[in-house]
């Protein structure tokens, strides 16, 4: 039977006097991939830094595994499993792609060689093990998208929160992360969510599409459903 691993129940944000989150309510489903869509300024990166924690919701409960993680810190709902990735790649610049990747990795290694180890074996995954001692600041946008993935796999996450990495990147490109993204679900067990405008991308992988339309949810189906709804055309596709 399948079950939710993440639960979010009446969340609602606000900033000054924007309603940017309204009593939003869904469930993710463990071991699924669920898309996000929505018009910029939905409220899609929103909903993840509330998931997250890193500003959490002003009312509302998230429950990740039956534990509400509204009003944890960041770090602690990380240690419990729920990751996520930044909008913009969000790597130390001037450190190499594997001390990148090390520095995410100590968080769960018992020694600086363990962590090194495990993050040559991470980078091996991403492809990026020619670029090991690349400084990160050097890499090509599509490296550094996924060298921004492998330092969220360090923290050996059950879900994690894509916001954008497929932004800019050429189609081949967006295949071989579309490729990564369902290996690590399908092999790795991870529970995806994905924020992506590129909706072709989105629909190949997502067994769920979430439309998030003036921060609150416009629809939430299978991708072919979610492409023909009247509103997520003309509120996302910008369709009379
Ligand atoms: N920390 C904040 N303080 C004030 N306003 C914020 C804050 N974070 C987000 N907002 C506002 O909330 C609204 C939703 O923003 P959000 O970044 O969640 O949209 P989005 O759907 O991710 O858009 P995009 O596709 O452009 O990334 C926007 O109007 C944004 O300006």
């Amino acid at each position: 039977m399948s079950r939710a691993i993440l639960k979010v129940e009446n969340v609602d944000q606000r900033f000054a006097g924007l309603h940017a989150l309204k009593r939003v309510n869904f469930e993710l489903i463990e071991g699924e991939i669920l898309g996000i869509i929505g018009p910029n300024g939905a409220g899609k990166s929103t909903l993840f830094n509330a998931i997250v924690g890193t500003v959490p919701p002003v009312s509302g409960a998230i429950h990740f595994k039956g534990r509400n993680i509204v009003g944890m810190p960041t770090h602690q709902i990380a240690q419990l499993g729920v990751a996520k990735t930044s909008q913009t790649v969000q790597v130390f610049d001037e450190m190499t792609a594997l001390d990148n990747v090390a520095v995410a990795a100590l968080l769960n290694s018992a020694t600086v060689a363990a962590a090194r180890s495990a993050a040559r074996e991470e980078l091996e995954f991403w492809g990026l093990e020619g670029h090991a001692d690349t400084l990160a600041q050097d890499l090509p946008l599509a490296q550094r998208s996924l060298l921004e993935l492998a330092r969220a796999m360090m923290l050996h996450p059950q879900v994690l929160l894509v916001d954008e990495v497929m932004a800019g990147l050429n189609e081949v490109e967006v295949d071989d992360i579309l490729d990564k993204l369902v290996r690590i679900n399908r092999d790795r067990g991870v529970s995806l969510m994905v924020i992506e405008h590129n909706m072709r991308a989105l629909m190949k992988i997502s067994s769920q599409i979430l439309a998030l339309d003036y921060g609150a949810i416009l629809t939430l189906g299978k991708p072919e459903e979610v492409s023909r709804h009247k509103q997520v055309i003309e509120a996302y596709l910008g369709v009379e």
